[in-house]
């Protein structure tokens, strides 16, 4: 058997034995029913069969077309909503990509602010017709990755937000003596930038119509606009809320507090919760039976991505963020460094998520110059400036510290030296991270893989690897969209199940 087919058979099988629980309307924790994936089901994704050639392409000039599908073949689809753009993926049972694409997000203003709402509402539409029309009949399920702690308050009844949404990275410090008041110390709700703080800054808003109010996250307000079924998260976006993966319901301290009468069920990532609304199926020809699945984080769709299933294996996302996700059979969680454990079936993935990473570099250069000044750089030399690049002010791990202030001084007059202190720093940074995550009593890291965009700088990964003393690899799949389509393939053969 191909090691790729392997890799998606232990991951199908992983993602298949997540836990899947019902939740109910509200909060309650419920029974628990264990998957076990029939071998029937699983030996579809065994069959070797020859990978077609793969060509690339965005949704703007056509798509990504391989030839050969079986007949009554089904397609699943992922869509990973970043910092910077969307982007989905169409990928058969054995993981081969049919179609790829990606949208930047229309910068559509409200006064003085963008409309996120809107954009991601656009975004969202412009992908799903940006998938070939003739495969739309053959999607089975889809799923969608969003930012974390990215969080709307909408309607309850009509799901339209009540306010403009708080950003992944937004703290909100005004919520943060309430939330430590009310929660065990140094739980992962205790930063500015939780989805609770957020929640707990809004309900505090004078005139802040509380009744019909519901809290969502990107990804499931994006989804819900697909199967239209109000009020559903999964465990992984709600974690920054308060909800406990273990216990799989939300903790008494939580629920016993008034705003918490906003907030969302809470059911398994990848678990069918609907199928594509018919008006939405009739305008662009998908199928009756075409499931809507929960989603995740775009981290964690970029390590599910990554295929790494063994306790020691990391991802770190290079995107406009540092996110570090390590594979780890104990969980770990400290605010007073920005460390959560997120679930990941019958283990923990621990980690955060920093300010620092792309973003900075976008601020200061074009990709091409990224390119360009990139291949300059000896690997091998220790670059002795100290940065700490940040866009603005205030960092979540692995130092938490709203106040943290950018260092990008002294500046050079080369841009390739420049360049070498910058990425060299991020490089310290996730050195710091892994190095508290051990400390902190999570497994050791053994290998780290790569996702996002900065993924494709060879020589960051040489310096990386120079620095965190560790072997770094690109991840054979470096897209958060593609672990977003092994979720809606695992919601599609629970279904089967
Ligand atoms: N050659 C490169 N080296 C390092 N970083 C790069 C390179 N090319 C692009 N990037 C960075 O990748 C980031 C975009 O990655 P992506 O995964 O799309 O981010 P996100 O999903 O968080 O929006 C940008 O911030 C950009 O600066
Ligand atoms: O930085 C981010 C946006 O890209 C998110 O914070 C990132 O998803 C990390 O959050 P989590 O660890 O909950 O996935």
């Amino acid at each position: 058997m191909e090691t790729s087919t392997r890799a998606i058979v232990s991951l199908s099988v992983q993602l298949c034995n997540f836990h899947f629980q019902r939740s109910s309307r509200k909060h309650g924790s419920c029974g628990l029913r264990r998957l076990v994936p029939r071998n029937g089901i699983l030996t579809a994704v065994n069959k070797p069969r020859p990978k077609p050639a793969l060509t690339m392409a965005l949704a703007k000039s056509g798509d990504c077309q391989v030839t050969e599908l079986q007949a009554g073949e089904r397609l699943f689809l992922g869509m990973d909503f970043g910092t910077s753009g969307a982007r989905y993926a169409l990928i058969d049972k054995d993981g081969t990509i049919h179609s790829e694409g990606k949208r930047e997000y229309p910068r559509y203003m409200s006064g003085e602010t963008i409309d996120w709402v809107r954009s991601w509402r656009k975004t969202l539409f412009s992908l799903l017709e940006d998938v070939p029309v003739h495969l739309r009949p053959l999607v089975a399920s889809i799923s969608i990755d969003g930012t974390s702690a990215t969080t709307l308050i909408v309607n309850s009844n009509t799901g339209e937000p009540l306010w403009r949404p708080f950003l992944y990275n937004e703290s909100c410090p005004d919520a943060l003596p309430i939330v430590k008041s009310i929660a065990p110390e140094n739980h992962t709700v205790c930063s500015g930038s939780s989805t609770l703080c957020k929640l707990v800054s809004w309900w505090n808003i004078e005139n802040s119509s509380k009744d019909s109010a519901l809290l969502l996250h990107q990804a499931d307000w994006l989804l819900w606009l697909l199967h239209g079924n109000l009020g559903v998260s999964d465990y992984n976006n709600a974690l920054k809320v308060g909800y406990d993966p273990e216990l799989e319901s939300y903790p008494p301290w939580l629920l016993s507090h008034p705003y918490s009468q906003l907030l969302p069920s809470v059911v398994a990532p990848g678990t069918s919760v609907g199928y594509v609304k018919e008006d939405i199926r009739n305008q662009l020809g998908f199928s009756k039976d075409c499931a809507v699945c929960t989603g995740t984080t775009d981290s964690i769709a970029a390590f599910i991505a990554a295929r790494a299933t063994e306790p020691g294996k990391a991802v770190t996302s290079l995107g406009s963020t540092l996110a570090i996700k390590l594979l780890s059979t104990s969980r770990i969680e400290d605010a007073r460094y920005g460390v959560y454990s997120h679930r990941l079936d019958d283990k923990w993935l621990v980690g955060g998520a920093s300010n620092t990473g792309g973003a900075i570099l976008r601020q200061l250069f074009t990709d091409q110059q990224l390119d360009q000044l990139s291949e300059k750089i000896n690997p091998m030399e220790q670059s002795p400036l100290d940065y700490y690049p940040l866009k603005s002010v205030g960092e979540r791990f692995p130092v938490a510290d709203p106040n943290l202030a950018p260092r990008l001084h002294p500046r050079p007059e080369c841009d390739i030296e420049f360049l070498h202190g910058i990425l060299e720093s991020i490089a310290r940074i996730e050195a710091k991270a892994y190095n508290l995550l051990k400390h902190l009593g999570a497994t050791q890291v053994e290998e780290v893989f790569t996702a996002g965009g900065g993924a494709k700088n060879e020589k960051w990964t040489k310096i990386r690897q120079r620095v965190l003393g560790l072997p770094v690899r690109q991840a054979t799949q470096t897209e958060a969209a593609f672990g977003a389509a092994l979720l809606a393939l695992k919601g599609a053969q629970q279904s089967i199940n």
